[in-house]
């Protein structure tokens, strides 16, 4: 049974998935309500009402998934949870359309002074003439983030006859000519536009993007929005160029603080606000809610997420293509790990045949684990495996080749220690499943799976016999037995695999034959 914890106000309709699912007990409480059993845990699943700090990570000792219902990730520590190997996901795509319909209505309301002409009417006053707006008809719109919201706000701006100048270092210029809008520099755009909305993430760049200095770039009798982060325009610049009337308005959603209680915006009339209602329509929360339901279901499942922030996305087709090679790579990485018992500097892998085609790094991912797990004492899977591998100073890469000799696919890994390199090469055989076909350059064929020994030996008549046969006396099974050679009389290895695991003192005591040179164990 999956222990799921919701611990902010997400849609109950958009969580059926996960309540209806047989293997989850879902649990609707507050962080601070369930101190004691956050341990419990396999996944969370928040919206940003809940700050997922490196200290409720560690709390969270069982906890597989973060999924934030909506767009913005800054409520989680993407860092400490990619260290623990925590997959965190998002829901892209949801609360778009809301957002930015919400950001026109504050754009409108905000040049005709709808929200001050409200609390007017309503105080008995009828004072036409303190509320004399401006039309959207013919002005410049200065578009900051040029994603998925910016682009569908582009839309409905342009319907109202605007013209829309972008800024955003990561559009094409051909992206920005086929969706018709003037792709500028900041300063450029900060020059021309009549209003200025920002739609980028919250990140270390963008925070204070707009602030005393690029604010000083923009035309007098601006308008402002920010329906994005609090922070992406300086909270106190803003209130500067207000108090001078340098900017005309502004309409903010989000704030650096919230909820905002001595921001100093809020004591400007020429101030909207809402209390961050960008995404709050039904529509957008029922798509969210469903969206991290149906992904943290299949990923509790064992089945691929379609929205990642710490590890490749990859479709249901593609995920099913790669398991057998990351299923091959992690047992690879696992054999290399436990065969070269020292300090490795680098991994290579290449990849040739069929598998080059696929998402390679995913495996490459799944490989690292492999090889890691066997060497520390934290959990290590394909989210956090890179990080570590970095962290431990071990460099890895890939590598396409055409060889496959005589397979369909082959994937060799090559690790660098400090006293020598240790290589290992496998290929999935349909039908058959993965196989090991060379090992330090000894041709050999073994299923990598169970309790394994690998003997180094040389090659002469007997040695076989005898580990049968002591083996044999001390009333242990052989299940498979492997040899390989590269030349008659030179070093020979034996693979042997067996039904369950063989004690330090069998091992030692078959290294007291002469012939043998070392013995590893291999637990898979
Ligand atoms: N008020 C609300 O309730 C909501 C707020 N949001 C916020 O809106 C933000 C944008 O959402 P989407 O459009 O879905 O994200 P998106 O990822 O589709 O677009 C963000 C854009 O910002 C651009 N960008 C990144 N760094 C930049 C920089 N330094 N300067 C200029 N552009 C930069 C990116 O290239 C990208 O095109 C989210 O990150 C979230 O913080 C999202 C949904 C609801
Ligand atoms: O959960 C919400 O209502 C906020 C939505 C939001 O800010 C986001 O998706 O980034």
């Amino acid at each position: 049974m999956y222990e799921v914890l919701v611990a902010d106000s997400i849609s109950n309709e958009g969580l059926a998935p996960l309540l209806e699912a047989s293997n989850v007990n879902l649990t609707r409480k507050k962080v601070t309500e369930v101190e004691d059993l956050l341990h419990t845990y396999d996944a969370l699943l928040v919206r940003s009402a809940t700050t997922v700090t490196e200290d409720l990570l560690d709390k969270m000792k069982n906890l597989k998934i973060v999924a934030r219902a909506g767009v913005g990730v800054d409520n989680i520590d993407i860092e400490a949870s990619t260290k623990r190997g925590v997959v965190v996901i998002n829901a892209p795509n949801g609360n778009t359309i809301s957002t930015a319909e919400h950001t026109f209505a504050m754009m409108a309301s905000l040049v005709r002074h709808i929200p001050q002409g409200n609390i007017s009417v309503k105080s008995r006053e009828w004072n036409r003439s303190a509320f004399v707006g401006t039309e959207l008809n013919r002005k410049h719109l200065g578009i900051v983030g040029f994603g998925r919201i910016g682009s569908e706000l582009a839309k409905r701006a342009k319907a109202f006859n605007m013209t829309v100048h972008v800024y955003d270092p990561f559009l094409t210029t051909s992206r920005a000519e086929k969706l018709g809008v003037d792709l500028l520099s900041l300063d450029d755009l900060l020059a021309v536009a009549d209003i200025i909305t920002v739609h980028t993430p919250l990140t270390k760049d963008t925070k204070g993007l707009l602030n005393r200095e690029t604010l000083a770039k923009t035309k007098k009798g601006v308008y402002l929005l920010n329906c994005a982060r609090g922070g992406i325009i300086d909270e106190e610049a803003l209130a500067y160029y207000l108090e001078i009337g340098h900017v005309q308005g502004a309409a903010i959603d989000v704030f650096e603080v919230e909820p905002p209680t001595d921001n100093p915006l809020l004591n400007f009339d020429q101030v909207i606000t809402t209390p961050h209602l960008g995404a709050s329509t039904k529509e957008a929360q029922l798509n969210v809610a469903e969206d991290v339901a149906y992904d943290v279901l299949r990923f509790l499942e064992g089945n691929p997420v379609s929205s990642s922030i710490n590890l490749p996305t990859l479709s249901k087709d593609v995920f099913e293509k790669i398991q057998p090679f990351t299923s091959l790579t992690k047992q690879l990485g696992a054999v290399l790990s436990q065969c070269m018992k020292e300090p490795v500097q680098d991994i290579s892998v290449t990849y040739a045949g069929t598998v080059a085609d696929l998402e390679t790094t995913y495996i490459t991912r799944s490989l690292l684990s492999g090889f890691l797990t066997h060497r520390i004492d934290r959990s290590v899977n394909e989210v956090n495996a890179s990080m570590i591998a970095k962290e431990r100073g071990i460099t890895f890469g890939e590598k396409i080749s055409d060889n496959t000799q005589g397979y369909a696919n082959i994937i060799e890994v090559v690790v660098k220690g400090e006293s020598r390199t240790f290589s290992i090469t496998g290929t999935y055989i349909k039908d058959y499943g993965p196989r090991v076909i060379n090992i330090d350059s000894f041709d050999i064929d073994f299923y990598p799976e169970g309790h394994l020994l690998y003997i180094r030996h040389t090659d002469q008549p007997g040695v076989i016999g005898n580990v049968g046969k002591a083996l044999g006396d001390l009333d242990i099974n052989i299940a498979t037995m492997q040899v390989g050679r590269k030349q008659k009389g030179g070093e020979a290895i034996m693979m042997l695999t067996f039904d369950r695991l063989i004690e330090d003192a069998t091992i030692e005591s078959l290294k007291q034959a002469s012939e043998i040179v070392t013995i590893q164990r291999i637990e898979l």
